[in-house]
């Protein structure tokens, strides 16, 4: 075998913040056509290293070699003539422009609008596996076409080394695989992958090498499959993790929620986006929504919320007594006083007000409450001290509860919203993707809090893409396809595969 080829060399990298050192002194050695995941708990540093080595952040020490080279990357397009692209969780594309163009904007200086651009366009698809048609709306396309539009864009503008960031959260089993034979392909002609993800299992499936990040600093660097992913897990953690509890069912016979012949159209439209939902979910039940991203989970949420007025249809809350109170006229912060927690799935644009401290982001949704308020008064030292309380319990990384939420890692400001949902004593719970982003020792910790709140009596309504935890929670599952709940699985016997094939229609009644 011939020596290994360092692409990426970065050595002694920190980086500071107010309160805290993000990176401590990282090294990190990737080399020539393997894929090499980054692997640490929230707040380990993971993103701070990435955005450096994609120029969004400038270390305050350290050194980066880019193919043999010492260089400064002073923003991404340094980054992306150095021949390191980004594939971002969040799709940096736009919806309302064709694949051609998402692709090509920007970027017409490479090979203009014209033939070449065409052709070159043409054999990316090919060596990605995009099928769809340069010509059609990028609305059209399903999340694993969007991604592929999304990769590349990246190798348009010539990378060579490109960083996936959690690239499989919003995939079915199905479409991992197929994303992971087109990374084995495109290993082949020499790219090279740097792939941040907390499902191990999947780190040990593709990755030829992963680096441990634990508190800042590297402590190690492995061959993934030589390696448990308990290890591995522990490695990151520095401890051993408990075992996972054993499950239980909990569900009683009485209704918390009842919705019945709910309707939405699309804005504009006579279009349903949801149509003929009807399900109700009994107290210490949680009942799993399994879909494709786009097929109506996100709107199916956000109408039980009050955040999108449905057109037919009613959602009922239905107190201890067997008191079924309508919501379907509610607002949304009625709806929350009735007894609605809330775990958005997007926790920056619905959950967080990021400029603000973690005291003021604990009264979000709940400023008429206790300990937060009293009567019409707000309670700012019981809002801290209860803050003081969720950071402590669910262990949230943070320097302290002053500093605004957008100086938490995404992980660590997860765990703050679902500390903050499951502290207002709900009886009934709206958990859009709960852990997405978080470790597994956190993982375990929410569906733990869960689980417990779920013995007490409450309902969980839980819409998730990870089909393990949608497995390993759900009393029941429904699988939501085009708008409707088409199937049921039961989760004691379903695998994720036969999930994911109902999912994507293959095997929907
Ligand atoms: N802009 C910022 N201002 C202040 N602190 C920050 C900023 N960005 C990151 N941090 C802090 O740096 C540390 C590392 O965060 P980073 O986002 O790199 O972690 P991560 O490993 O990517 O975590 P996650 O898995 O939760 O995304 C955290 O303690 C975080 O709070």
């Amino acid at each position: 075998m011939s020596e290994p080829q360092p692409v990426v060399e970065l050595r002694g990298i920190t980086k500071r913040f107010p309160g805290v050192v993000a990176n401590s002194d990282v090294n990190l050695t990737v080399n020539a056509g393997e894929v090499h995941a980054v692997c640490g708990e929230n707040g380990a540093g993971k993103s701070t290293l990435m955005k450096i080595l994609y120029g969004m952040q400038q270390p305050d020490e350290g050194t980066i070699t880019i193919n043999g080279e010492e260089i400064r990357l002073r923003n991404p397009q340094d980054a992306i003539r150095a021949g390191i692209g980004m594939v971002h969780q969040h799709f940096m594309l736009a919806d309302n422009l064709t694949v051609r163009e998402n692709v090509l904007l920007g970027a017409e200086s490479l090979n203009g609008i014209g033939r070449k651009a065409k052709a070159r366009l043409a054999e990316l698809s090919r060596q990605t596996g995009l099928n769809a048609s340069p010509d059609v709306l990028l609305e059209s396309l399903g999340v694993a076409d969007r991604q592929r539009v999304e990769i590349v864009k990246v190798l348009y503008r010539g990378a060579k080394i490109v960083i996936l960031d959690e690239p499989t959260a919003v995939l079915v089993p199905q479409e991992v695989d197929a994303l992971f034979d087109t990374v084995r392909g495109m290993q082949q002609q020499g790219f090279t992958f740097i792939f941040i993800s907390h499902k191990l299992d999947e780190v040990r499936a593709i990755a030829d090498t992963v680096t441990v990040i634990r508190r800042g600093t590297t402590v190690g660097t492995v061959d993934p499959k030589k390696i448990s992913s308990r290890e591995l897990a522990e490695m990151m953690v520095g401890s051993e993790l408990p075992s996972p509890e054993t499950r239980e069912s909990t569900v009683t016979d009485r209704d918390v929620l009842r919705v019945q012949d709910l309707r939405l159209n699309a804005e504009g439209s006579d279009r349903a986006v949801l149509d003929d939902i009807s399900f109700s979910l009994r107290a210490g039940e949680v009942l799993g929504i399994a879909g494709v991203e786009g097929n109506g989970q996100t709107e199916l949420v956000e109408t039980i919320m009050g955040m999108r007025k449905a057109h037919a249809g009613r959602i009922e809350l239905v107190d201890a007594e067997g008191n079924a109170r309508e919501l379907t006229k509610l607002g949304t912060l009625a709806r929350r006083e009735a007894g609605i927690g809330y775990i958005p799935e997007d926790r920056t644009r619905h959950g967080l007000l990021l400029t603000q401290p973690l005291w003021a982001n604990r009264i979000l949704g709940y400023q008429t409450r206790e300990p937060v308020s009293h009567g019409q008064l707000l309670d700012i030292a019981g809002a801290r001290k209860d803050t003081a309380r969720i950071v402590e319990e669910y262990d949230v990384r943070t320097p302290g509860i002053e500093v605004p939420a957008a100086a938490l890692s995404g992980g660590n400001q997860q765990k703050l919203v679902v500390g903050r949902e499951l502290s207002g004593n709900p009886v009934l719970l709206i958990a859009s993707h709960p852990t997405r982003g978080v470790d597994v020792g956190a993982q375990a910790l929410i569906w733990e809090q869960i689980r417990v709140a779920r013995h007490e009596g409450l309902a969980v309504l839980l819409v998730s893409a990870d089909l393990d935890e949608l497995i390993g929670l759900s009393d029941t599952i429904r699988v939501m396809l085009r708008g409707r709940l088409v199937s049921e699985a039961d989760p004691a016997t379903v695998s994720p595969q036969e999930l994911g094939s109902a999912m994507t229609g293959a095997e929907a009644a």
